[in-house]
């Protein structure tokens, strides 16, 4: 068992606050938060709050981020370390786990959670976090990691994914339940990653969709619960044994819970507003509910129903509150009197959330915890066989001896790690190594990438393979070979120098540099200086040799531009240009042969 430990935080007081000339009511000091009522004229002796007024809560944690000058001072930094790194471990170990913030609009979750360009909050720093592990963890153990991540949102009730493929664009998906991992959102697309400059990507993609709206309390107030969720895989051998875990981490910045009259909203805003409180009301009962049932030891727990079904927040939270998780809930507020009776609120729900206590379980694979069940048994029937035991156990199927039972299942365990150690070599090769991501879409495959790369576009008609070439960041060096040290893509054709040319990555510009006396043209046009490629343009190198190059995140802009009508495309090529950054290949034979290996074509997927 393991209580969902709280942490609150204040920020400081917004321009909208001092504008009203709003006093501070906010004190922190160790882990207390006190709050100075305003129904009556207070008095601040010595800058300390006292008297009976003051109403003074203890939670995990008290944050205080009202000055950035003050000694006290909590940055977003302190933040990730005291909060953030737990996040990690349980990752590492195989626990799920759940950060939530809540509080009142404008109080400071999105800040808390995401942060600003340069100041970022906690998400992005877990991302990075992970990442920097999995090297530490990849130079001492043999470890494996699969990391994927998909972002969605409820908004007005309903669920929409803020990474969409173009199946669930638009769409409204639905929220189902697995028998054993309990609710989930249906058809909700998981992006696999392999660095943090992807998954900064993915997060900017999502949080740009992300419904927002000016309201009298915040300029960009986000308007639905933002769900952010990584499902992150280790698998290594301890010892001869195989030991894969699988973690679940949800990051979630709820939407604020406010007044209408504080936030002068109407029409839709007062809709949105409606829907938001009536998720955190439920919210609200959830956490009551369970931090009952917690101070009564259980005893409550038949009369007790926790309405998790009420709204599709509670719904999806299910294992976060009260289940398999360590969770940990922020609840941010606002440092001015003008806002007294909400950060009130906000103090009495965290503290209450302090007693809801959760049950976290390290997930094992399916398959791993067979393979040490039948390892424990071996060992118990070599104990029994050393033991001089050749009697059949009861368990034993009638007839079959200690030792027969002991080969079958040594064969067995053999077998079953065998098929795990390839099914793991097989995504690392397929799909971690190469950071292409290869998915299914109608009779078609669609390879995405997230980095630059080139496609070689061959004009042999006998060629079948598809060849790809990252271009990372940094230099990729192209030729037709020989060189010490070797090209990094090595190329025959005509007119192909040994060293042709480089592809300079910086920072996602890609730049074609020519080197002397090289042939290379960019869409038709000959380049003898360095050129900055975009999206879509085809490349000729030396006589024939054709490539064509995407910019997955430079496609992705133009397709927001696109939908914001300020990229008109000026010809049909133009319009290709955004829409060829995922490369499609359709195979009309996997129609007729379902059960064919769907990327058992011969592509060939080179890395530089
Ligand atoms: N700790 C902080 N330090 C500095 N600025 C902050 C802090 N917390 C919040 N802010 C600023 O206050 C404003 C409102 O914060 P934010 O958007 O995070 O609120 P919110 O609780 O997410 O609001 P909503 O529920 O309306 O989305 C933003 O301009 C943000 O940059």
């Amino acid at each position: 068992m393991a209580s969902v430990r709280v942490a609150v935080r204040v920020r400081p007081l917004s321009q909208r606050e001092k504008d009203l000339s709003a006093k501070v009511i906010i004190q922190v000091d160790g882990q207390i938060t006190s709050v100075l009522s305003t129904k009556e004229n207070f008095s601040c002796m010595n800058g300390e709050l006292s008297g009976e007024r003051v109403k003074s809560f203890s939670y995990d944690f008290s944050y205080d981020s009202m000055n950035s000058t003050s000694l006290n001072f909590v940055t977003q930094e302190k933040i990730f370390k005291d909060l953030g790194t737990d996040v990690l471990q349980a990752a590492f170990e195989g626990y799920n786990a759940c950060v939530f913030a809540y509080g009142q609009t404008g109080s400071g979750k999105t800040y808390t959670m995401m942060g600003n360009p340069g100041d970022y909050g906690l998400i992005p720093r877990i991302c990075e976090g992970l990442f920097h592990h999995i090297g530490g963890v990849l130079q001492k153990d043999k470890a494996s990691f699969h990391m994927e991540v998909s972002y969605f949102e409820i908004y007005n009730e309903r669920v929409r994914d803020l990474l969409p493929s173009t199946e669930t664009q638009g769409c409204e998906l639905r929220v189902r339940e697995h028998p054993k991992d309990g609710p989930y959102v249906d058809a909700l697309s998981r992006h696999q990653v392999q660095s943090y400059t992807e998954v900064g990507q993915l997060m900017q993609e999502g949080n740009k969709r992300r419904a927002t709206a000016n309201t009298g309390m915040n300029n960009v107030s986000s308007r639905s619960h933002a769900i952010f969720t990584i499902r992150f895989i280790k698998a290594m051998f301890d010892g001869e044994l195989p030991s894969e875990t699988v973690s679940k981490v949800h990051l979630v910045d709820l939407a604020g819970s406010e007044r209408a009259d504080a936030t002068q909203t109407t029409g839709i805003r007062l809709k949105e507003g409606a829907n938001i409180n009536r998720s955190l009301v439920t919210l609200g009962i959830v956490i009551s509910t369970l931090a009952d049932l917690s101070v009564s030891g259980g005893i409550k727990r038949k009369q007790s129903f926790v309405p998790y079904r009420d709204s599709v927040l509670t719904w999806l939270l299910k294992d976060s509150l009260g289940g398999n998780s360590k969770t940990i809930m922020i609840a941010t507020i606002s440092p001015a009197d003008v806002n007294y009776s909400e950060t009130l609120n906000t103090l009495r729900y965290a503290s209450r959330a302090k007693n809801i206590l959760n049950k976290p379980t390290v997930n094992e694979d399916s398959n791993v915890k067979i393979i040490r069940e039948l390892q424990a048994e071996i060992a118990r029937l070599k104990a029994l066989l050393s033991a001089g035991n050749q009697m059949p156990s009861f368990e034993q199927p009638s007839g079959s001896s200690v030792e027969e039972r002991l080969h079958q299942d040594e064969a067995r365990v053999q077998e079953l790690t065998k098929q795990w150690a390839s099914r793991w070599k097989e995504i690392q090769t397929i799909l971690g190594e190469d950071a292409v991501a290869l998915r299914k879409e109608g009779i078609g495959v669609v390879l995405d990438s997230q980095i630059p790369y080139l496609i070689r576009i061959d004009e042999d008609l006998l060629s079948t393979g598809v060849v790809l070439y990252h271009l990372k960041e940094g230099i990729t060096s192209v030729g037709a070979g020989g060189t010490k040290p070797e090209q990094d893509i090595v190329l025959h054709g005509e007119a192909l120098q040994r060293e042709h040319c480089v592809f300079e990555n910086q920072r996602g510009a890609v730049t074609l540099v020519p080197l002397p006396g090289a042939r290379c043209a960019v869409s038709g046009m000959e380049v003898t200086q360095p050129y900055l490629l975009s999206q879509g343009v085809n490349i000729q190198l030396g006589k024939a040799t054709m490539f064509h190059f995407n910019h997955p995140q430079e496609a992705a802009q133009l397709r927001e531009k696109r939908k914001s009508g300020l990229f008109v495309p000026s010809n049909s090529a133009a319009f290709s240009v955004e829409t060829f950054s995922d490369f499609r290949l359709w195979m009309p034979f996997l129609q007729k042969h379902k059960n064919r290996n769907p990327v058992g074509f011969d592509a060939l997927i080179k890395h530089s």
